[in-house]
């Protein structure tokens, strides 16, 4: 007979927190967000601690190697997704180990014997005003000199007439070499009264621009996640078909630390992953795997030696497994059971394996519930794409900016392996949409406003740290009509007054 469990799962929305004593101490300046994100024996400490408990979904539409880097700022940790050539994987693992706040790498380049209508064309496409003129009109080649709005007048110039005609010439344009620290960078920009810096090597090739204006945004951030090089931490996606030429390439690359990226993780295909990992490398390499929903995967992945488990399936804003295969678990109820799992490990084998659970975080107090039963971090998709920093294109629609989202099950993410080597795998049904999420902004302004949220709620819960937020919370199941009574009700809405009348 089928095994039925006693009771039916639950999802984050159906709990709240009941607050418990909280001292004169806890105020959300006092809270440290430190947690462990791989795997420690008992008296010791993890090889990897994140400072905040985010992680960035492995999925196309959210980790890119500039969305890792804004969440490495922030103390957080980002996943590139691994649907896509390893090569291209690689290179954008490589991006974030190679990113040295405050130089960038120049996006707006064009050749001599181009034209001001290209110069025109280029800033209209990048909004950006400094024009690299390069041998190979690449942000790479040997620099031949500058545009910027100051050389050029559109009124008084045919746009036919030659960028080499009117840029700034490399002899009159100031550099500096590289090596060249930040700080010694803006002493020359301050001095010299320039806009844009580029940064040459021996051979006067471009690497970089360090820009007048970012000065202030690159003052150091306390809680940035770095290396021991003081470089970001990044992770990238794996799966469990081409890891024997992925993973070697990706570590080449940099990656700190990899994640088997499925929807089920209670397979034989990632015991042998995890296992030909431990061969080649030992415990040097660190990974995680998923997904699961209960103790039984729990286990067998803990076994499996790996370094966290991910948990969750079909609680993503835009998963539809649980409709098109029928499987997966409310995400609360899964949480609290794979937390009880990972617990008794603890105390039978003395080894602390993370949990992080993956989807579903709706409103920002879900990322604190899903803490408070026992997660020690959280991974998000949908909170991250709606930010400037997500690869996907920013839309207007109906007068509202939107930005694009889609499941890493959809057609939309799976077509990447037609153009590549992934091997042509026909796409038999989706388990993802292709939707459109509000824009927010910036990654920095709202992860700060996510955690302060949840920083002040650890403090109703008299809790400092999350390990304390673990073992003080006290959590209810909440009734329906309660859940009704939470929101604002019997008032009427100002927004949807005046909205009506107009
Ligand atoms: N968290 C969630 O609820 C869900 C997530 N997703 C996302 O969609 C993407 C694709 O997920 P999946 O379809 O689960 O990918 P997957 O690659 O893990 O599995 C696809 C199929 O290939 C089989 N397979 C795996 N390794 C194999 C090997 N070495 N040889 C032969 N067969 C093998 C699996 O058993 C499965 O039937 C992932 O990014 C995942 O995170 C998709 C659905 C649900
Ligand atoms: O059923 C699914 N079909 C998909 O196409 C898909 N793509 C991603 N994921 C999973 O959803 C997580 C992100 O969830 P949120 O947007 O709710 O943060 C991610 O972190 C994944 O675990 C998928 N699940
Ligand atoms: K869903």
């Amino acid at each position: 007979m089928a095994f039925y469990f006693k009771e039916p799962c639950h999802t984050f929305n159906e709990y709240l927190l009941v607050p418990g004593y909280s001292s004169s101490e806890c105020t959300p300046d006092n809270v440290s967000l430190k947690t462990p994100l791989t795997k420690f024996r008992k008296g010791e400490q993890p090889d990897i601690t994140l400072n905040i408990p985010m992680t960035s979904s492995i999925m196309q539409s959210v980790s890119n190697d500039t969305l890792a880097v804004a969440l490495a700022k922030e103390g957080g940790l980002s996943f590139i997704y691994g649907s896509q050539s390893i090569e291209a994987e690689a290179a954008m693992v490589g991006r974030v180990k190679a990113y040295k706040a405050g130089f960038v790498p120049s996006d707006s380049n064009i050749k001599p014997d181009q034209t001001l209508a290209d110069i025109l064309e280029l800033k209209k496409k990048t909004g950006h005003s400094t024009v690299a003129v390069t041998d190979d009109g690449t942000g790479t080649g040997k620099l031949l000199g500058v545009v910027t709005s100051r050389d050029y007048r559109i009124s008084r110039m045919p746009v036919e007439t030659q960028v080499h005609t009117f840029m700034t010439p490399i002899e009159k344009v100031i550099s500096a070499p590289m090596g060249a620290t930040l700080s010694e960078c803006n002493d020359i920009i301050w001095e010299k009264k320039l806009n844009a810096l580029p940064v040459l090597d021996q051979d006067g090739r471009l690497h970089y621009f360090v820009f007048r204006k970012d000065y202030s945004a690159h003052k150091e951030n306390a809680s940035e996640l770095l290396d021991d090089k003081k470089r970001y931490m990044v992770g990238a996606g794996i799966n469990t078909r081409d890891y024997k030429e992925r993973i070697p390439a990706l570590l080449e690359a940099g990656a700190d630390v990899l994640c088997i990226d499925s929807s089920e993780g209670y397979s034989d295909w990632q015991k042998m992953t995890l296992s030909w990992v431990r061969e080649q490398y030992g415990d040097s390499v660190k990974i995680g795997a998923g997904n699961v929903v209960d103790g039984d995967g729990f286990r067998f992945l803990a076994d499996a030696g790996v370094d966290f488990v991910k948990i969750g399936i079909g609680g993503g804003s835009i998963c539809i497994t649980r409709e098109t295969k029928g499987i997966g678990r409310g995400q609360a109820t899964a949480v609290i059971e794979v937390a009880q799992a990972r617990d008794e490990y603890y105390k039978e084998t003395g080894v602390y394996v993370p949990i992080c659970s993956d989807g579903g975080i709706v409103y920002d107090h879900h990322l604190t519930l899903a803490l408070a039963m026992g997660a020690d971090f959280v991974m998000l998709g949908r909170y991250f794409s709606r930010f400037d920093e997500s690869p996907t294109n920013k839309v207007n629609i109906n007068g509202q900016y939107m930005k694009e989202y889609w499941g890493e099950g959809s057609n939309r993410a799976r077509n990447w392996q037609r153009y590549d080597q992934g091997g042509a795998k026909k796409l038999s049904f989706e388990e993802g949409v292709d939707s459109y999420v509000p824009y927010a902004g910036s990654l920095k302004d709202n992860v700060q406003t996510t955690l302060y949220k949840v920083k002040s709620t650890m403090c109703n819960c008299g809790a400092l740290t999350i390990r304390e937020l673990q073992q003080k919370a006290k959590l209810t199941l909440v009734s329906s009509t309660s859940i009704v009574e939470g929101g604002a009700h019997d008032v009427l809405l100002k927004d949807s007054v005046n909205n009506q009348s107009k």
